[in-house]
C-alpha cells in the first residue's frame, strides 16, 4: 500500500518551507465566513483563487480589514479572485460588479440547486487540471468550519464526494483533512503553527481497525464508530503522525493562534 505524506506547510511564510514529500501547486476558496486570520498568506501560497458566491463578499468587506493600514481600495484591487462561481444568490451586485469590472471570470450556476456553492467550485477545479497535475494539487478551503452546522456538514460532505483530490477545510482554529483507506499516511506537524489537539474520526462508516503513532492516545488496531469511540480531544506527541486504517477517516488538528 502506497504511503500519502501530509503537511501544513501553507501555514508557514512561503520563504520557510522545508519540503517534506513532493512539492504542491495550491488552489485556494474562499467561502462565505469571515475570513480566517491567516488568508492573505494562503492567498500568497494558492496560483488560482475562488470565491464561492458569497466568498466574495468576505474578500470584499473583510480583506481591507486585515490590512487596517493600507487604502481599502488598493487592498481590493490587489487581491483580485480569479473565479466567483455559486448559485449567485448571496454575493452582492456592487461585490460582482466590482471584481467583473477587474477581469475575474463570473460563473452563475443559479439552475442548480442539489449542490453547494463549495461543490460547484471544487467541481472546476478539478475540471480545469489536467490529470497530471491533479496528484500535485492541493485544495485550501477558507471558512469552511464553524458558523452554520449544516455548511460544516455539507463542506465535510465536498471532501468525502472528491475524496480522490486533496482537500484542507480551514477556520481560524483548525483544519480538516481526509485521509483515504487506500494509503498508510505520515502527517507531518510543524508545532509551531498548528497542534496540539487533534482528532481522527471514522466518516460514513465505522472502522473495524485503525492504528496510529505519534500520539498521546495511539489506537491500536482499534475499532472506531459514532455511538461508540471516536478519538477527539487526542494530543500530537512526536513530529510525525502515522495513521493506517481499513476506513477513510478526517484528520483534525488545531491551528495556533500566534
Ligand atoms: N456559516 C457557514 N459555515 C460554513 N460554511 C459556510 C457558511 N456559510 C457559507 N458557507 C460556505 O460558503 C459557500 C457559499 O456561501 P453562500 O452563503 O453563498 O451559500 P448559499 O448557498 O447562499 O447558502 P444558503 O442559501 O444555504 O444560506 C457555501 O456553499 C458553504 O460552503
Ligand atoms: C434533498 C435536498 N435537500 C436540500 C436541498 C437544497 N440545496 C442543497 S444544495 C443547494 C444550493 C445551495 O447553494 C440547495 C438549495 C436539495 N436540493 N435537496
Amino acid at each position: 500500500m502506497g504511503l500519502m505524506t501530509h503537511s501544513s506547510t501553507f501555514l508557514l511564510p512561503k520563504a520557510s518551507i522545508v519540503g517534506h514529500g513532493p512539492a504542491l501547486n495550491y488552489a485556494l476558496v474562499v467561502l462565505n465566513q469571515s475570513l480566517p486570520r491567516f488568508t492573505p498568506l494562503l492567498w500568497r501560497h494558492a496560483q488560482l483563487r475562488l470565491c464561492a458566491d458569497g466568498g466574495a463578499n468576505r474578500l470584499y468587506d473583510d480583506m481591507p480589514q486585515l490590512f487596517r493600514y493600507d487604502d481599502v481600495f488598493a487592498v481590493r484591487n490587489r487581491y483580485k479572485p480569479d473565479v466567483i462561481k455559486g448559485d449567485m444568490d448571496s454575493i452582492r451586485t456592487e461585490v460582482r460588479d466590482f471584481y467583473a469590472n477587474l477581469g475575474t471570470r463570473i460563473i452563475d450556476e443559479s439552475h442548480d440547486q442539489d449542490t453547494t456553492d463549495l461543490h460547484k467550485c471544487i467541481a472546476f477545479i478539478r475540471d480545469l487540471m489536467p490529470d497530471l497535475d491533479k496528484s500535485n494539487l492541493c485544495v485550501l478551503v477558507a471558512g469552511a468550519l464553524g458558523g452554520r452546522f449544516d455548511h460544516e456538514v455539507g463542506n465535510i460532505n465536498v471532501v468525502c464526494r472528491f475524496a480522490t483530490m486533496r482537500i484542507i477545510l480551514l477556520s481560524d482554529d483548525s483544519l480538516i483533512h481526509l485521509l483515504p483507506s487506500t494509503y498508510h499516511h505520515e502527517i507531518h506537524v510543524h508545532s509551531s503553527v498548528e497542534g496540539p489537539h487533534c482528532g481522527l474520526i471514522p466518516i460514513g462508516v465505522p472502522s473495524e481497525s485503525t492504528t496510529t503513532t505519534g500520539l498521546q492516545w495511539n489506537l491500536s488496531a482499534t475499532k472506531m464508530r459514532f455511538g461508540g469511540l471516536v478519538s477527539t480531544s487526542n494530543i500530537v506527541k512526536e513530529g510525525i503522525v502515522t495513521v493506517r486504517s481499513d476506513s477513510d477517516l478526517l484528520w483534525t488538528i488545531s491551528i495556533k493562534k500566534a
